[in-house]
């Protein structure tokens, strides 16, 4: 199964946006889960702007458009929502992408291979094992084999062929009882997906967005992990793109024409993110998340031929692919699934995404590179970083994993943020997440020190290391585990004071280094005789300075690092740049893709 998912970076976010006013309190209330001066030394009172006056805010809600759920209205003193009167008008629509959904399994199973290999695995939610809701993608006509498997998974314990001879109203697909009357299929309505659907030719089955990471409170872990329903498994954050899978084909052979890849998602997350323990902000109900299609898109990964593996990551082997149809270069990532959990050997796995193919990320990039980024090409990609990160925060997604390999470049410059395994929605009640997220050398001081409350920023952290990291060509801190972690960090901008806020969290540790002082300027002075470091001007020492804020609450804003001096000062963002020629580009990306072969088979 193939889920068409963009590397998703700048403003790919969402398919319509309502913009509101809400004020300064209120955003950074649902932004950072602190109005200014709850942590640390900040202001008290949490209202006012830094220059005393009361501010409104645009805050970019995509809450109408059913695909972000879980953004909250702006809060009235009565606890009452309102809509801003001023609202202004919406921007041009952009179509959301989504992660791959994830079901869970019953007793038994039904899988639906069509003829053109578009194969969805259907959970039963009845006990009835000839009924099953949820997507499929056929056509009148089409031939479409369904089975019911036995619980052990692969095992078909009946199968019959039959054509799909009616196609109605209502989400729901319905096998024959007797395995040999014709397939009685039910399309989604006519709503404009559903049009959309139509013009493809194709339908989609309608399921629900509130099995998926994210639903309106489909995100809270009590959700999850509080009811063992089929329909509350669902893909918990915190553990990325993690699936279970049957594994019913072979992936190696791509171009095999008789079999489509199938994946049970059976047993998601297992990381709990317990709010138990902390004390709950009371908030109005979130309004219940309507139905949307999450599988538009999916397609056979037999539309495509695999040309080469580019990298291999934790979650996902990505390769490089071309559409058979339009002869597009895409990146497939197939997704890794846990053999363990039943799988004899004789199936594999089968989900991949696929997404824009792009030619560099920025870690195997800067190790290609004899010389680091110059300054005017470092501004180049941080403006456009923050443009990604800040369309993000704005429809109310948490990246968490932001980092050097998970921000990918094209030929012409172009950067786009990647990997949205860890991602996860925001939203109000701020929920306790997961420590486990973020890669170590990217992760916010209050993540290290257990906070179990955080939100955006905790990406601008790791936008700060990234920033350090492409002026330096080399990470900032790059700690073996986490107490080397807090330990490098501490000892470049010395051991957080009672103001920081982050000695009142769990993980602080009397005994940690005593550092007072602040060494970064050190790191990257305003000049340097030696050529031996990073220079960066006043501005930008300023911007760098107030990504690595240890206050969660006075860390600078994705919006706000936009509007810094630094990206008027001169030199100017490097509009020109170019990763690297043609030539040099097919023979770097051949000699390390080569490379990492080599070292895979050792
Ligand atoms: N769209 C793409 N185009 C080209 N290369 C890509 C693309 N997406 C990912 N890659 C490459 O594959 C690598 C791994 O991808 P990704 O980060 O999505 O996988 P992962 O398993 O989640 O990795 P991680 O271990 O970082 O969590 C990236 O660092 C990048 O080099």
């Amino acid at each position: 199964m193939v889920v068409n998912h963009m590397a998703t970076g700048q403003v790919d976010c969402l398919r319509r946006r309502d913009s509101y006013n809400y004020s300064k309190r209120e955003f950074e209330y649902y932004r950072n889960g602190v109005s200014r001066g709850e942590v640390g030394h900040g202001r008290s009172d949490g209202v006012k702007h830094r220059n005393g006056v009361h501010q409104s805010f645009n805050v970019r809600d995509a809450r109408g458009s059913g695909q972000l759920p879980n953004a909250p209205e702006p809060l009235h003193k009565n606890g009452k929502t309102r809509r801003s009167e001023d609202a202004v008008q919406s921007p041009p629509e952009k179509k959301r992408k989504f992660s791959p959904i994830i079901w869970d399994k019953e007793e038994k199973e039904v899988r639906v291979p069509s003829k053109n290999g578009v194969v969805p695995l259907i959970p039963l939610p009845t006990p009835h094992p000839n009924v099953a809701r949820l997507p499929a993608i056929a056509k009148v006509e089409d031939v479409v084999s369904v089975g019911v498997l036995s619980k052990s998974p692969g095992r078909m314990v009946e199968s019959v062929e039959v054509e799909v001879s009616e196609i109605s109203d209502v989400s729901r697909l319905e096998a024959p009882a007797d395995l040999s009357a014709p397939l009685h299929l039910q399309k989604v309505g006519e709503d404009e997906q559903a049009q959309k659907n139509k013009e493809d030719k194709e339908f989609f089955y309608q399921c629900d967005i509130s099995l998926s990471k994210w639903s309106s409170d489909g995100d809270s872990p009590r959700d999850i992990s509080d009811d063992s329903s089929p329909e509350n498994s669902i893909e918990k954050p915190g553990s990325g793109d993690r699936l279970h899978g049957d594994k019913l084909c072979d992936d190696a052979h791509m171009d095999a024409d008789n079999y489509a890849g199938i994946a049970d998602y059976s047993q998601l997350y297992s990381d709990s993110e317990d709010d138990s323990d902390l004390p709950q902000i009371e908030e109005p109900a979130m309004p219940t998340q309507k139905p949307i299609n999450m599988l538009q898109g999916c397609r056979s990964v037999f539309e495509y031929e695999r040309l080469n593996h580019i990298s291999e990551g934790t979650y996902g082997v990505v390769f490089r692919a071309r559409d058979k149809k339009t002869g597009e270069i895409v990146a497939l990532k197939k997704m890794k699934m846990d053999v363990d959990k039943g799988c004899d050997g004789s199936c594999c796995d089968g989900v991949y995404m696929v997404m824009e193919h792009m030619d560099h990320d920025l870690k195997g990039l800067m190790e290609s590179m004899k010389q680091p980024f110059s300054v005017g090409e470092v501004k180049y990609l941080m403006k456009q970083l923050l443009e990604g990160v800040e369309s993000l925060h704005d429809n109310w997604i948490l990246h968490r994993d932001l980092k050097t390999s998970n921000i990918l470049l094209n030929m012409e410059g172009e950067l786009k943020i990647c990997d949205f395994g860890l991602s996860r929605q925001y939203g109000s009640p701020l929920k306790p997440y997961t420590p486990l997220v973020v890669t170590l050398w990217y992760r916010a001081p209050e993540i290290l020190l257990g906070a179990k409350q955080y939100s955006t920023a905790i990406d601008m952290w790791s936008v700060g290391c990234i920033m350090a990291e492409l002026l330096a060509k080399a990470p900032l801190f790059s700690g073996k585990d986490e107490i080397e972690q807090l330990d490098k960090i501490f000892k470049t901008l010395g051991t957080p004071d009672e103001k920081s806020g982050l000695s009142k969290l769990p993980g602080f540790k009397s005994n940690f280094v005593k550092q007072p002082y602040n060494l970064l300027r050190k790191k990257f002075p305003a000049a340097s005789f030696t050529g031996s470091c990073p220079v960066l001007s006043e501005s930008g020492f300023d911007l760098l300075k107030r990504l690595l804020s240890y206050n969660p609450a006075e860390r600078i804003t994705a919006k706000d690092a936009l509007n810094h001096n630094w990206f008027r000062d001169s030199p100017e963002p490097g509009k020109d740049f170019k990763p690297i020629t043609p030539d040099q580009h097919v023979q770097d990306r051949h000699l390390r893709s080569r490379h990492r072969e080599k070292i895979s088979q050792q």
